[in-house]
């Protein structure tokens, strides 16, 4: 059920409590909801939109403001990297999280990402030849809204018909994609072409898979969660902000946090609900560190500047916070049908508006690009004599570039052309070396934190970007455009190095792709935040499944990676469970079983009403 007010709640005490209905919050409801018998609460700080047309019709999200109130509304720091400017760092704020306002690019990144992470935490649970299974409960592969022959551009046997999640290759057709196509047969070097990226095997360039279903965006709200809402066993409450996790008592000397604090909005009244097995944090790598420091759980010379009691000293929250980065580059071209002139011509929208309402069909049942590709800088690039490779290996990329039949550039300030057509080729930087925090400004849980990204503060970086740069120009160099491309627009001044260089850190933007603020390390390591099984380090009773566990950025748009994980995740929880359950069964004698299966529901009944001692913090 569905609940606006705390007071409406019918329990104050669950077994599962879960902080943020997003992208990864919705699939461990939905999973360990499955179990009837597991009591699960979703604190939601957002609204929700399910009516909203911006959040359901794929062409509509370029249209969805900044200040919106699906939007957290965040801004970034001045970065040093980037020329001194800040700029608007979008969070979804609403069922779904930023899955319900992201711009639906559907992937998972490279295998040997996964490899490494396993590397890293020494779990080979987090291998991608074990986590690729998840795909199969995930991933629902439907046919694109146009109902075009999609046998060329994906390979089926790397994908899942039996999953939760509708996913579809682009809806419509454009004039560009022939000619992206044509750039990799012509330049197979530099631009090679892959089938499909969706099985671990990113390199190259090809066709785009969509979180879009049906001619609508799949969320994790409209999928997940509409699974499991009315299940009786399911309490999702939103207009929830939690303020902090509050310190309950301690297990075997190590502090527990059972009790979850939240609240409307600034000055209302806190409501406090309990957690019997586990309190999962899934509020986002910005949302996640935050309610960490506000309970006292981070580094302890930062809580204690703002007077927050420190529970638990662990540096590494808030840290290790990574994006990937992109710089437009514009191009003026010959094109009827560019996006450019149906988004001026309200004739031309209304009409594709009413064939979308009719039959869900049409330019708004697509997304916003057809093409996109991963690459890597060649192996001998001069970089590479002074800083190791940081992709997570020879098939993991270094950079990407996305194919767009539109101006985009969402600079602010930037004013798009009122006439003419145009493409867009991002650029952007994915295996980023740059780390940046996220830190509390003040002990009030409704200040936003301070987000700083560190953007470009490495060469590896500036480097990388630079060269992605000039790859772009070497694609539409292709004769596959000559008869297209009439110039660049707003572009690098110069030809030198440092022009470009000034160039990308005028114009570079965030992918909006936050990770790594809650870093899952090796077991009992003493950096990271979380153990391999995403338990918070020194504490009992939180778990964190979200972005921010991600130890570094993947070679993708992370919502993929994001539903792996809490994929996963939902599979521990539920497997330690039963294997607690087992323990207990092998313990007893068959009296104290028929005991327990007897007083099972009222216990149950009981439970709901037990009392969780709370320590002041
Ligand atoms: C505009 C935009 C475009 C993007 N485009 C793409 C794309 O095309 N493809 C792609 O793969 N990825 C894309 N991403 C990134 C991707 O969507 C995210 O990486 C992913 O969805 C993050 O999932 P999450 O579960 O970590 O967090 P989220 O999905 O953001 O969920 C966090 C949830 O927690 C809630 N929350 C936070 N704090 C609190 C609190 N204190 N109390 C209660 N609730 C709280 C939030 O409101 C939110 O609902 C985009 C992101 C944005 C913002």
């Amino acid at each position: 059920a569905l609940y606006t007010e705390p007071s409406q709640l019918p329990h104050l005490t669950y077994d599962y409590v879960i902080v943020g209905a997003g992208t990864a919050g919705n699939v461990i409801a939905s999973r360990l909801s499955e179990n009837s018998l597991y009591s699960i609460l979703v604190l939601e700080a957002g609204i929700s939109a399910e009516d909203d047309l911006a959040t359901i019709v794929p062409l509509l999200i370029p249209t969805l403001p900044p200040n919106s109130p699906h939007d957290w509304n965040y801004t970034i720091t001045p970065q040093s990297g980037l020329d001194g400017r800040a700029f608007p760092y979008r969070r979804g704020r609403l069922l779904g999280g930023s899955s319900t306002i992201n711009f639906m690019i559907h992937q998972y990144g490279s295998s040997e990402d996964f490899d490494k992470i396993a590397e890293i935490t020494n779990d080979v649970g987090w291998k991608w030849d074990s986590l690729k299974q998840h795909i199969e409960k995930h991933e629902k592969i439907v046919p694109p809204a146009d109902g075009h022959n999609t046998s060329s551009q994906y390979v089926p046997a790397i994908h899942s018909t039996n999953g939760i999640m509708p996913v579809s290759l682009a809806g419509r057709s454009q004039s560009i994609d022939a000619r992206v196509i044509a750039t990799t047969k012509e330049m197979p070097h530099d631009f090679p072409f892959n089938k499909d990226m969706g099985g671990g095997d990113v390199l190259g360039l090809g066709w785009i898979q969509s979180s879009i279903g049906g001619g609508k965006r799949s969320s994790s709200a409209t999928s997940y969660l509409a699974a499991a809402i009315n299940r009786p066993n399911v309490h999702v409450l939103i207009n929830a902000q939690v303020t902090k996790l509050l310190h309950t008592g301690s297990l075997s000397a190590v502090p527990s946090f059972r009790a979850v604090q939240f609240a409307r909005k600034p000055g209302a009244p806190q409501t406090v609900v309990k957690a019997r097995k586990e309190i999962i944090l899934s509020a986002g790598s910005i949302g996640t560190p935050q309610i960490l420091l506000l309970s006292g759980i981070g580094p302890k010379a930062e809580l204690q500047a703002l007077n927050i009691p420190v529970v638990v000293d662990n540096p590494s929250v808030g840290q290790n916070l990574s994006d990937h980065i992109w710089v437009p580059n514009n191009y003026k071209v010959r094109d009827e049908d560019s996006l450019d002139d149906f988004f001026r011509d309200p004739l031309r929208f209304s009409s594709a508006m009413k064939e979308w309402h009719a039959r869900k069909t049409g330019i708004f049942a697509g997304g916003i690009t057809n093409n996109l590709g991963f690459f890597r800088l060649p192996s001998n690039a001069s970089i590479f004599s002074t800083t190791r490779d940081p992709a997570s290996g020879l098939n993991s990329a270094h950079w990407e570039m996305v194919v767009a039949n539109f101006y985009l550039n969402y600079k602010p300030g930037v004013v798009e052309p009122v006439n003419g057509s145009y493409m867009t080729i991002q650029s952007a930087l994915i295996s980023s070396t740059s780390r940046g925090a996220v830190k509390l400004i003040s002990a009030d849980p409704f200040a936003h934190p301070l987000i700083n990204p560190n953007y470009l503060t490495t060469p590896f970086d500036i480097f990388t970007m630079r060269e992605a740069v000039k790859a772009t120009k070497r694609f539409v160099s292709a004769d596959a455009w000559r008869d297209y491309i009439e110039s660049p627009v707003g572009g690098v001044v110069g030809t030198e190095d440092a022009d470009i260089d000034a160039y990308v850190r005028d114009q570079a933007l965030s992918m909006l792709h936050a990770t790594g603020t809650a870093s899952i390390s090796p077991k009992g390591a003493s950096w990271g935040v979380v153990e391999p099984d995403l338990k918070v380090k020194g504490v009992d009773g939180v778990r964190i499944v979200d972005a921010s566990i991600l130890p570094f950025p993947p070679s993708a748009h992370t919502q993929g990676p994001v539903y792996l994980i809490a994929e996963r995740a939902s599979q521990l929880i539920v497997g330690e469970n039963l294997q607690a359950e087992l323990d207990f069964h092998f313990r007893t004698d068959w009296v104290v079983e028929l005991q327990a299966f007897l007083s099972s529901s009222a216990a149950r009944m009981y439970r709901f009403c037990q009392d969780i001692p709370i320590m002041s913090n």
